[in-house]
């Protein structure tokens, strides 16, 4: 166990992390970001990514179930928001970022009941966001707000996601990307508050610790995922049997 960190240089460990650890350098993004995926790995992307999107406001859920600080809670609260909307686009019309995440799976062609029934994502997806999901409702509230703390490093790989697949897909429009248009500001918000809250509530070393492994765990949630799809899409091609396969899709058994 490391000595006990001053708050700053608690935050210089983690954007250590940040900095070795954090998706963008996974091969699959690199790909991804710059024109070298195909039509089929593209939405391969989306179709998993759906899966993550959908967990984030149940875990967020959870967070605030378990949570007695009413400050706590009201940030978490908006969070919901983002992500479910706030109901106020009409009856039966979501306006949060799930539902802007469907307008990207719709702008690739994919089937909108099939995207959302997560039937024919990979098997490592899914135990992925249900990691996450059972990390925020097991661990100590502490290492919960910890784990989003990914969202400080995300504002840049939008930045460079967006610029890459603008300019590299011609299928890719403005409109297909519009979900992360909103992300850059709400994703700067939720990890400020969320590194301070970690700045001031981890007091000991083993807290600080506790913190760091939490934002490890989280950065290999992310890591897998894109791992599972390269398995899958990439050079070798090995798609699990029940999981999208581009060009046949959603043609597929509805009762597997
Ligand atoms: O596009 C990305 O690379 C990326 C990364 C992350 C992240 O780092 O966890 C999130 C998002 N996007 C995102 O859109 C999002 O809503 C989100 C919520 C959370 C979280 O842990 O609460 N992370 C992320």
């Amino acid at each position: 166990m490391t000595a006990l960190l001053s708050p700053d240089e608690l935050e210089a460990r983690l954007r250590d992390i940040g900095a070795t650890r954090y998706h963008n350098l996974h091969p699959f993004h690199r790909r991804l970001h710059s024109g070298q995926c195909t039509l089929g790995e593209v939405q391969a992307w989306a179709l998993n990514r759906y899966v993550y999107q959908a967990c984030i406001p149940i875990k967020d859920a959870s967070l605030i179930a378990r949570c007695d600080d009413p400050a706590l809670r009201r940030e978490w609260r908006r969070r919901l928001a983002d992500h479910d909307g706030t109901g106020q686009a009409g009856p039966g019309e979501a306006d949060g970022g799930v539902a802007r995440w469907l307008k990207l799976t719709d702008g690739l062609g994919l089937d909108r009941e099939a995207v959302i029934s997560q039937r024919y994502a990979l098997p490592a997806t899914r135990y992925a966001a249900q990691a996450y999901v059972q990390f925020v409702r097991e661990r100590t509230l502490l290492e919960a707000v910890a784990s989003s703390l990914t969202e400080l490093f995300s504002p840049q790989i939008i930045g460079e996601r967006v610029a890459g697949m603008l300019a590299n897909y011609s299928y890719v429009t403005k409109e297909t990307l519009a979900y992360f248009d909103k992300r850059p500001p709400q994703a700067k918000q939720d990890s400020d508050y969320a590194l301070d809250y970690c700045k001031r509530h981890a007091r000991t070393a083993e807290q600080q610790h506790a913190v760091m492994e939490a934002l490890h765990f989280k950065c290999d949630v992310l890591w897998t995922m894109l791992d599972a799809l390269e398995h899958a899409y990439g050079e070798e091609g090995h798609i699990p049997p029940r999981a999208f396969r581009p060009g046949q899709f959603p043609a597929l058994p509805r009762n597997d």
